[in-house]
């Protein structure tokens, strides 16, 4: 954690008053869209200011993707120098780690650690990680009847329009570009408008580089709306996105209303957790239950927000949830001693205290927090204390909707069968979590929770070697390991008659 000293700061602060804004075609070019600025919300002030897009520069980044695509420099190099390229990218990305974690704190107000040691070394583990699959992902020979031969390929899908929210903006947006780019694909890339900065500097170091043909990447920053213009364009053939689950299904029109391209959709969620009384490690269990949810602020989709608790153990768990919420030290995110940094806008902020407050009018009791935490030096950041309310239903709003956030609702329940109804009854799907010591349980329960991960006696386990993605209401496809090759690609089945 020596990495952060004040010159990385005051590099940031330099590099915030000259920032670049839209790069189309390997060029950085001056959008012709809304004047945008981004405020710290460690302290309320504006980082800097940058210029967004308009639907004639959208359609600029298009042709300049489209263009590289058909003269194809990119998809037609050799599979291991694409790997090689992507290796090196990687590199250069641990070459100015720093400086993107330094970003990324800033912007998002996440723990300047946590990007650190989290973000922005998965971003570059990913390129690693997808730039060794270029040559292992391939077609199959098909056990056909007759007098053929039957294989199939797996072809670029061709121009790729990426869209990623402000929580985890580099490596979500990492998790999108590198298996497109492993694939051979072309992209047009829209970060939030609320969190532009660390990907902005991503394609600033990969066009330094050199090492990407022009126009194989291309950057749009802008609002939402802006974002539409490349979901609804019909030189666009493939849409990833991953955000609010009403935009996600706006974008399933989008795609209808032009030229049906796919769309995977990492969306909302509101996952279940659940501890059984005979939890192997009754403490372990509270502890990883508290983290999966607080670390990142709780601004995670797939944080386990509903928790459900065996009854005979109830009290003694939100009693130790709540001794670990009143512990935790909100403040500044680049000192290490902090544990919650401040949530991104002070909207969000705002919207998560309604939520707190909706719940206490349903009936939640706070066991912990509830409140914005003003202290010391937080007085002008957008700090919400951890806060752990108890007693609640499944019916209630704070354990339906997507507070975002960190709080944390905590309900007991009888049986298993009680326990895994409730679990089930939610629009979202995207992870669930258990905790038991008996493997048969464990089994039987993991089987029937509706959720695209399911972790066992641990939460919250993220690793590109395995698929992550949600059911229901939380999205179409995955993210991560062969999976995302596979949604950057279209399967041909090719027959030759002998
Ligand atoms: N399942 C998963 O893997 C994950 C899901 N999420 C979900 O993301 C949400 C939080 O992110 P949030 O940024 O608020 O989500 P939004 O859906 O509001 O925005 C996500 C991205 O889409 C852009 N956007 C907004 N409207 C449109 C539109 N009509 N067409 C195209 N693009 C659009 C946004 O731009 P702008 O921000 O500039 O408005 C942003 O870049 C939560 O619901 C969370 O659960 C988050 C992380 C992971
Ligand atoms: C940087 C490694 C951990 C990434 C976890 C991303 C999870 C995001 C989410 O659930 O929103």
């Amino acid at each position: 954690m020596s990495n952060i000293q004040p010159a990385q700061l005051e590099w940031a602060q330099d590099w915030l008053k000259e920032v670049k804004s839209l790069y189309i075609g390997g060029e950085w070019v001056e959008g012709g869209g809304s004047l945008l600025s981004s405020i710290n919300p460690a302290n309320g002030q504006e980082l800097g200011k940058f210029r967004g897009a308009n639907e004639e520069n959208v359609n600029q980044a298009v042709a300049a993707a489209h263009g590289a695509f058909e003269v194809g420099e990119w998809k037609t190099m050799s599979r291991r120098e694409r790997g090689r390229t992507m290796w090196k990218i990687a590199a250069c990305i641990r070459e100015h780690h720093a400086e993107l974690a330094t970003l990324e704190s800033l912007d998002n107000g996440k723990l300047y650690k946590e990007a650190y040691l989290d973000d922005v070394t998965e971003a570059a583990e990913l390129f690693e990680y997808y730039g060794g699959w270029v040559d292992k992902f391939y077609g199959e020979v098909s056990p056909v009847e007759g007098n053929f031969t039957s294989f199939t390929t797996k072809d670029p899908i061709g121009v790729c329009g990426q869209i990623v929210p402000w929580n985890f903006p580099i490596v979500m947006g990492v998790w999108k570009l590198a298996p497109a780019l492993a694939m051979g694909n072309t992209i047009v890339f829209k970060p939030s408008s609320a969190t532009s900065y660390s990907i902005i500097r991503l394609f600033e170091i990969i066009h330094d580089s050199g090492l990407l043909p022009k126009g194989t990447i291309n950057l749009i920053l802008g609002e939402g709306r802006i974002g539409s213009y490349i979901t609804r364009h019909m030189g666009v053939d493939k849409v990833s996105f991953t955000g609010s689950t009403g935009v996600g299904k706006q974008l399933v029109h989008d795609s209808a209303d032009s030229n049906l391209k796919p769309v995977t959709l990492e969306l909302g969620g509101k996952s279940p957790n659940i501890i059984f009384a005979d939890a192997p490690n009754m403490d372990a269990a509270i502890e990883r239950s508290f983290y999966g949810l607080f670390t990142h602020k709780g601004e995670k989709c797939s944080a386990p927000t509903r928790l459900f608790v065996e009854r005979p153990v109830y009290e003694r768990v939100v009693g130790k949830l709540a001794e670990y919420a009143d512990a935790y030290k909100l403040g500044d995110p680049f000192d290490v001693n902090s544990d919650q940094g401040p949530q991104v806008s002070r909207a969000h902020m705002e919207s998560i205290l309604g939520y707190i407050q909706k719940g206490v009018q349903q009936g939640a009791r706070i066991a912990a927090g509830g409140y914005r935490d003003t202290e010391g030096n937080n007085e002008q950041g957008y700090y919400v204390r951890p806060t752990i309310l108890a007693d609640v239903t499944n019916d209630m709003i704070v354990a339906q909707e997507e507070i975002f956030g960190p709080v944390l609702v905590v309900i007991p329940f009888d049986t298993e069968e009680e326990a895994v109804r409730l679990a089930n009854d939610s629009i979202y799907g995207l992870a669930a979590g258990l905790w038991t010591n008996d493997v048969a349980r464990a089994h039987r329960v993991a089987n029937k929770l509706d959720a695209g991960q399911v972790f066992v006696n641990r939460y919250g386990c993220y690793d590109y070697a395995s698929p992550f993605g949600g059911f229901k209401q939380s999205g179409w496809g995955k993210e991560y390991a062969i999976h995302s090759l596979s949604s950057y690609t279209k399967t041909k089945a090719i027959w030759i008659a002998h």
